[in-house]
């Protein structure tokens, strides 16, 4: 099955309508992603099938929980889920975070080559980094521990904004260990297509 086949089978499973213009932007980010991966090692995943499912398809599965105007993903690598959101929601102000300079400058060339007029990237450890315009929404894959995620970050989210973390087994443990002002408001199950693993939304909230 080609790259664009799967894709677009995965978005129908999934109940997200894009026009094609946006899905080949898509592939395009993913194209740039395996043409750097050579030399950069950006992630570990380097069949270009399964960037489709475990990349693209588990950023695009936390679209109908993303509210709000402004984003921030933390320690989002090569862009993940941050750049695929901002392909889809362009409406929507996203702004990614590594600290690792090797991965920013790959997420600054491709949201140039892409023509992403909504990514701003930032290269900075998040605990150092300070933004005048807080955030709707704060978002992590992979990152770390949600206690960690939720004391590193609390400082950029809006007084009314959420932390969203996107995780593999339903977290009891971590959720156990959130500090006691952190509130989960909602945990979602996701289903990616292709990704055979359990995946799960936590919402967290500053109480
Ligand atoms: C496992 S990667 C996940 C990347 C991406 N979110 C994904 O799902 O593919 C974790 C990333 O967090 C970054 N990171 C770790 N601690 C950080 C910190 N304190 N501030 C900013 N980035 C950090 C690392 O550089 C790394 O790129």
């Amino acid at each position: 099955m080609t790259l664009e086949a799967k894709l677009a089978e995965g978005l129908r499973e999934m109940d997200i309508t894009l026009s094609s213009d946006i899905q080949e932007k898509l592939l395009s980010y993913l194209g740039l992603l395996l043409k750097w991966n050579k030399v950069y090692n950006l992630t570990a995943i380097r069949e270009p099938e399964k960037m489709v499912s475990h990349h693209l398809l588990d950023s695009l599965s936390v679209i109908p929980y993303i509210n709000g105007k402004r984003l921030l993903d933390v320690g989002s690598g090569a862009g993940l889920p941050g750049i695929p959101l901002a392909i889809v929601m362009p409406e929507l102000e996203v702004v990614v975070l590594d600290s690792n300079h090797k991965k920013t400058t790959f997420a600054q060339q491709a949201s140039i080559e892409l023509g992403l007029g909504n990514v701003s990237v930032v290269c900075e450890r998040v605990e150092n980094w300070h933004s005048t315009k807080k955030f709707d929404m704060v978002i992590s894959r992979a990152f770390s521990d949600m206690g960690e995620f939720y004391k590193l970050t609390q400082h950029l989210v809006d007084a009314n904004g959420v932390f969203l973390a996107m995780k593999g087994l339903y977290p009891f443990e971590e959720m156990a260990q959130l500090p006691p002002e952190a509130k989960v408001l909602d945990t979602f199950p996701l289903s990616v297509p292709g990704l055979d693993a359990q995946r799960h939304l936590v919402v967290i909230k500053a109480n």
